[in-house]
């Protein structure tokens, strides 16, 4: 098997990004050295101005994805485009314009937030010093680091240590910032705010890709999400049309729910579950509107005191796609 495109002769017009896609594999595939298949056969493609959601659980392969995007390792086979470029050949160009934060920021510990981007900055040679305060400034702001500038950041809580490492990639404007599990070991408020300045930054037209083993997460944020397991991807699309891809649970309270389960599988309800006076059911496909299933639990003089269709989440979607649970600790 051939390694990348250009040894097997074929042209940047078959091979190359699809327009409007700011990340784009082909096949990408990494086999680590003892042989652990990591990556297997990945096509992926985030449309600009889109909040991807990179899901699965650990050792699924998304941290190893990340590295070759970012030219860290090189893919076994196949091929990667970063905003339209060729990865790991193109980093130099296009590393530039992405912000990153992959595997927790790497600080200064003795030095204050503020120090450490002021050190960031003056490593970046394409960062004019006249300028160099207003940006850094500019990004504390950003972040909501301003009051907490002066401190050391060894002293900051992890949330503001993940802040500061956003910071450190927002102090240029990026066309792409990509976030490794950037909520991870977070407290709740640390991950709301997290979310809401992804929210922020991408309502600014950045397109932000994000790893993450949190289906919620993805919801929350994302608007759209490939779901990877076992180095392979299951799904790629818009939140909203993968969580419409599984369909929603129906469900019934009521004090009789013996004779509503009889009915509803009588119907052809199945996946039926009795917590109490809930019962619930996969929703029948087709055919069967939710109504007259309705209409024939009071016919069979079930006391209903509310009927619904529960929304499908991404969850259901997952566990539909791989008949298992989202099992975080993989
Ligand atoms: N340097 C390496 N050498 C050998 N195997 C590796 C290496 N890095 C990762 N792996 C293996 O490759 C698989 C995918 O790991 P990867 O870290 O990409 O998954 P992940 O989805 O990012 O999970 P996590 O969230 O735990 O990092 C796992 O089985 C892991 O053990």
């Amino acid at each position: 098997m051939t390694d990348t495109a250009a040894e097997a002769g074929e042209t940047e017009a078959e091979t190359g990004p699809v327009p409007g896609s700011v990340i784009e594999t082909r096949g990408l595939t990494k086999r680590y050295r003892g042989g652990q298949l990591a990556v297997d056969g990945l096509d992926l493609a985030v449309p600009a101005g889109s909040v991807f959601g990179f899901l699965g659980p650990n050792g699924s392969g998304k941290t190893t994805t990340i590295r070759m995007l970012m030219g860290l390792i090189a893919p076994t086979s196949g091929t990667a485009h970063v905003l339209g470029c060729r990865m790991p050949a193109a980093s130099r160009t296009v590393l530039p314009q992405v912000g990153a934060l992959i595997e927790g920021p790497a600080l200064y510990p003795f030095l204050t937030g503020r120090g450490n981007l002021v050190r960031f900055d003056s490593a970046d040679p394409a960062a004019d010093p006249r300028t160099r305060r207003a940006r850094v400034e500019n990004a504390l702001d950003r972040v909501g680091l301003a009051a907490a500038a002066g401190k050391k950041a060894r002293t900051y809580s992890l949330g503001m240590k993940q802040r500061l490492g956003l910071a450190a990639a927002l102090l240029q404007p990026r066309g792409l910032l990509v976030l490794d599990e950037p909520t991870n070991g977070l407290d709740p408020q640390g991950m709301r705010e997290i979310r809401s300045l992804v929210r922020d930054l991408a309502a600014e037209g950045t397109t932000v890709f994000l790893s993450s083993h949190l289906l919620d997460e993805i919801e929350q944020v994302c608007t759209h999400a490939a779901v990877m397991a076992r180095g392979r991807l299951l799904v790629q699309g818009p939140v909203a049309e993968l969580a419409a891809g599984a369909r929603g649970r129906l469900a019934v309270t009521t004090p009789d729910p013996g004779d509503a389960a009889r009915i509803l599988a009588e119907h052809g309800a199945t996946g039926l579950v009795t917590e109490g006076d809930r019962v619930s059911a996969d929703a029948p496909p087709g055919g069967t509107e939710p109504a007259d299933l309705n209409a024939a639990l009071v016919r069979g003089g079930v006391r209903v005191r509310a009927f619904g269709i529960e929304r499908a989440s991404l969850e259901d979607a997952f566990v539909a796609l791989t008949g298992e649970g989202f099992d975080v600790a993989g």
